[in-house]
């Protein structure tokens, strides 16, 4: 079996709130986009783990990959698995390259073996690997609440539209941003400025993770306002970066002013 895990870029990103847990509610909506992983997965005689690409920081146990299968194979009893990664979406980046390996590997193990495992129950067995795991399942546009592991869905729709994404390669801890933050509710609501015009929400829909990760980084900033100005009708940050995002009108190659860097651009889904 063979898919392509897909990454995905943050609209808005509020941290709301700090939970008892540790973790912090969020509100944000979730956009799948083209910029994929090739994942293998194939019954075999024993199991094994390789990935090519990116180097992926971590044992392989620790593999998001690996800990999908294992979950699984404990309630299910299943035979050993190949599983090969070629790994193109940019680590510790914003853009849940992890989770959605771990998701595509739920998708495909559960395909592969036939379990039938309803959605909902992928869903809680993502949960169980990241928060931003669950996003990857149903893989749709939402509105994201909680953890940034539940969710409503969107009346948004982007295709037509083009994205440019720029990873410098400063590699960001999701843990180190949070601890950055004082969390505080939005003063827009997310959901309603959604429904307006791409170009309405310039100034008004934020990652607030930009606030600290800015200060720190310069580099981050200025790579926003170069998509601004090559025009982008909206950008910012994707998660807890450090990739920048551009949406545009039409198609635009920017690899050539961004030539130190890592980037992709692609139509929305
Ligand atoms: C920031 C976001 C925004 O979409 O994305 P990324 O930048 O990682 O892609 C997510 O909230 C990241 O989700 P994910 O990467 O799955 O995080 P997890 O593995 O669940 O958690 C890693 C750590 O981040 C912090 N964390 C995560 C999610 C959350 N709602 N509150 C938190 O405080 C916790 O310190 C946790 O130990
Ligand atoms: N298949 C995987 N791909 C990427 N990172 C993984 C994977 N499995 C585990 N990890 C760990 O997850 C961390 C980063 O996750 P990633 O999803 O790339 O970033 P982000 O949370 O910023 O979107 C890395 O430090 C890495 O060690």
């Amino acid at each position: 079996m063979l898919v392509f895990p897909n990454a995905k870029i943050n609209i808005g990103l509020n941290i709301v709130k700090k939970r008892t847990d540790g973790y912090h509610n969020i509100t944000s909506c979730f956009y799948p986009v083209g910029w994929s992983d090739a994942l293998e997965i194939i019954p075999a005689d024993v199991f094994s783990f390789h990935s090519d690409g990116s180097f992926i920081p971590g044992k392989e146990s620790d593999n998001l990959c690996v800990k999908a299968y294992q979950m699984i194979a404990a309630d299910y009893s299943l035979p050993p698995v190949s599983i090969h990664l070629l790994k193109i979406i940019p680590i510790g980046a914003g853009l849940g390259g992890g989770s959605s390996d771990a998701a595509f590997s739920i998708k495909a193990i559960n395909q592969l073996f036939r379990l039938e495992i309803s959605l909902e129950k992928q869903q809680d067995y993502a949960r169980r690997l990241g928060s931003d795991c669950a996003f990857f399942i149903q893989n749709k546009p939402v509105f994201a609440f909680e953890k940034g592991d539940q969710f409503e869905p969107v009346d948004l729709s982007l295709k037509g539209k083009w994205i440019v994404m720029v990873n410098p390669g400063i590699h960001i801890s999701t843990i180190e941003a949070y601890s950055g933050i004082k969390p505080e509710e939005p003063e827009y609501d997310l959901k309603l400025i959604l429904k307006e015009p791409l170009a309405a929400w310039k100034n008004i829909v934020k990652n607030n993770f930009e606030v600290t990760l800015f200060i720190k980084y310069p580099l981050l900033e200025n790579i926003k306002q170069d998509l601004y100005d090559f025009g982008a009708v909206y950008a910012a940050m994707s998660g807890s970066g450090s990739t920048l995002y551009g949406i545009f009108e039409k198609e635009i190659d920017l690899s050539g002013h961004f030539e130190r860097f890592n980037v992709w651009h692609g139509a929305l889904m």
